[in-house]
């Protein structure tokens, strides 16, 4: 697989540091509100990531931080007059509920920053050690003029960097670009006993040591949104390599931004919307059909339009699943003339499929090649098929969007008490009954059934 590395602004071919292994580490999110879609791009692009690398046989171990101590924190705690704690529970536990109804898996490990205060300060004590931090009123600063590889994933140039910041009234910092490893408690603020005395780790700290505790020194892959790559990434980079003297990440993979009117979404321009309002509107599997359906690094302007379009492309994929699924249920034993030929090029599919996620996981000309999977597979597979092919070719469609996080819904109905609205409806329209036929059509509807007559008799399936 090719992976576009930010770290060398090429794609480079992806060798994991241990054969058949994959450690991956996803910054998450500050859990202070409810995620709004640009935050649910990186969640599901990398989710998808994950899904293809097991797909293709690496055992996988996969990493998301939860964010839940930080200024954003600790002032809408305030504003809510709740705790700091009770504020990040509330939203972990909302955070969850968005990523399972957009399909997303949960990782092998959710570290949270407050659970882990003891492992920060002790790489905190290393870089002090090693000379690459200073204490300062209670406050611990990483020193970027110490660190001669500082800039290296940005590509930023430090002098560059250092004549542009600005200098600070009071700055307690030797030099303005200077970054807090530890912040010294204010009254009022959550705060931890350390050897500076009471306060907080900073941001970019939480990810080096979290990563580094999960996946080690070294790892494979390190995933966030493009507006991470400076200065959170760059920042564990320069702490995580000063304090270990080995190479951090090997791969880093970036998305890009959801914007509206071509303005990064974001809460602080207060132009976003949330995940939960988006499914409101539309079921949220058809939002994970519109991220996956562009390139992850690509910009992608938000609109309602580009969601119904998704939601309709994904209509398609339902449409052939049912209608494989219903052949099959009638289909002969013995195999058709055509069925030979066609098995046998399914496996085509398959090959185009993963080259297009080899190709720096390009999910849109993977979902192309599915769609025109699926147009093959509605023209071949038909009453005349034999069983071994419509199985063949349910599979090859379960299988493929599965890889995607899609189509995973239920579509099978098998209720009892529906099956009885269906035989009574059935019924009415044998006596004629035309008013009692619609009535019950109305009712099946009303519980997400959608009734459809066939000359085999009536065909139901899940909205
Ligand atoms: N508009 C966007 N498009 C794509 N990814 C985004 C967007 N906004 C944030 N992200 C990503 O979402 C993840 C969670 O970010 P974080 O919790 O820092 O967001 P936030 O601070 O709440 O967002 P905001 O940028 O709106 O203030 C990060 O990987 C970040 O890069
Ligand atoms: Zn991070």
């Amino acid at each position: 697989m090719q992976i576009y590395n930010t770290q060398t602004r090429k794609k480079e071919e992806f060798v994991p540091l241990v054969p058949g292994k994959v450690g991956i580490y996803v910054c998450g999110p500050t859990v202070y509100d409810f995620i709004h879609i640009g935050n649910a791009r990186p969640t599901i692009v990398f989710d998808t990531l994950r899904r293809y690398l097991e797909y293709r046989g690496y055992d996988v171990k996969y990493v998301q931080n939860l964010t839940d101590i930080d200024d954003k924190m600790i002032a809408r705690a305030n504003q809510e007059g709740i705790t700091v704690k009770e504020l990040g529970e509330r939203f972990i536990a909302e955070y969850f509920k968005d990523a399972d109804s957009l399909n997303v898996r949960r990782a092998d490990v959710h570290p949270r920053a407050t659970d882990h205060i003891g492992l920060i300060i002790g790489m905190i004590k290393k870089l002090e050690k090693n000379g690459k931090a200073y204490a300062a009123n209670g406050s611990v600063y990483f020193s970027v003029a110490s660190d001669a590889d500082y800039g290296k994933l940005s590509g930023r140039d430090i002098e560059e960097l250092m004549s542009g910041a600005r200098v600070e009234v009071d700055d307690e910092k030797r030099d303005p670009m200077d970054f807090a490893l530890w912040k010294a408690a204010k009254p009022g603020e959550p705060s931890w006993d350390s050897p500076w005395g009471k306060g907080r780790p900073g941001w970019h700290i939480e990810c080096s040591a979290m990563s580094t505790k999960y996946l080690g020194e070294t790892f494979d892959i390190h995933c966030g949104g493009q507006d991470l790559v400076f200065p959170h990434h760059e920042n564990e980079v320069a702490q995580s390599e000063c304090a270990t003297g080995k190479p951090f990440v090997r791969y880093w993979m970036h998305n890009g931004y959801i914007n509206i009117d071509n303005q990064k979404m974001s809460k602080s321009l207060g132009n976003f919307f949330t995940v939960r309002d988006i499914g409101k509107e539309f079921d949220l599997e058809a939002l994970r059909m519109f991220m996956l359906s562009a390139h992850y690094r690509s910009p992608i302007n938000f609109s309602r339009e580009l969601i119904e379009q998704a939601k309709t492309a994904l209509e398609r994929l339902y449409n052939a699943k049912r209608n494989l699924e219903y052949l099959l249920g009638h289909a002969k034993d013995e195999a058709a003339e055509k069925d030979e030929a066609f098995i046998k090029g399914l496996d085509g599919w398959r090959d185009k499929f993963c080259a297009a996620m080899d190709d720096d996981l390009n999910t849109a000309d993977a979902l192309g090649v599915l769609f025109e999977a699926v147009r093959e597979i509605n023209s071949v597979c038909d009453a005349d098929s034999g069983k071994a092919a419509v199985q063949a070719a349910l599979a090859l469609l379960n299988e493929l969007s599965g890889v995607l996080g899609l189509l995973y819904k239920e579509t099978q109905v098998e209720d009892p008490e529906i099956l009885a609205l269906v035989e009574q409806r059935t019924q009415a329209r044998k006596d004629k009954n035309w008013a009692e036929s619609d009535r019950i059509r109305d009712l099946l509807k009303e519980k997400g059934i959608v009734v459809e007559d066939t000359p085999q008799g009536a065909k139901i399936h899940r909205v």
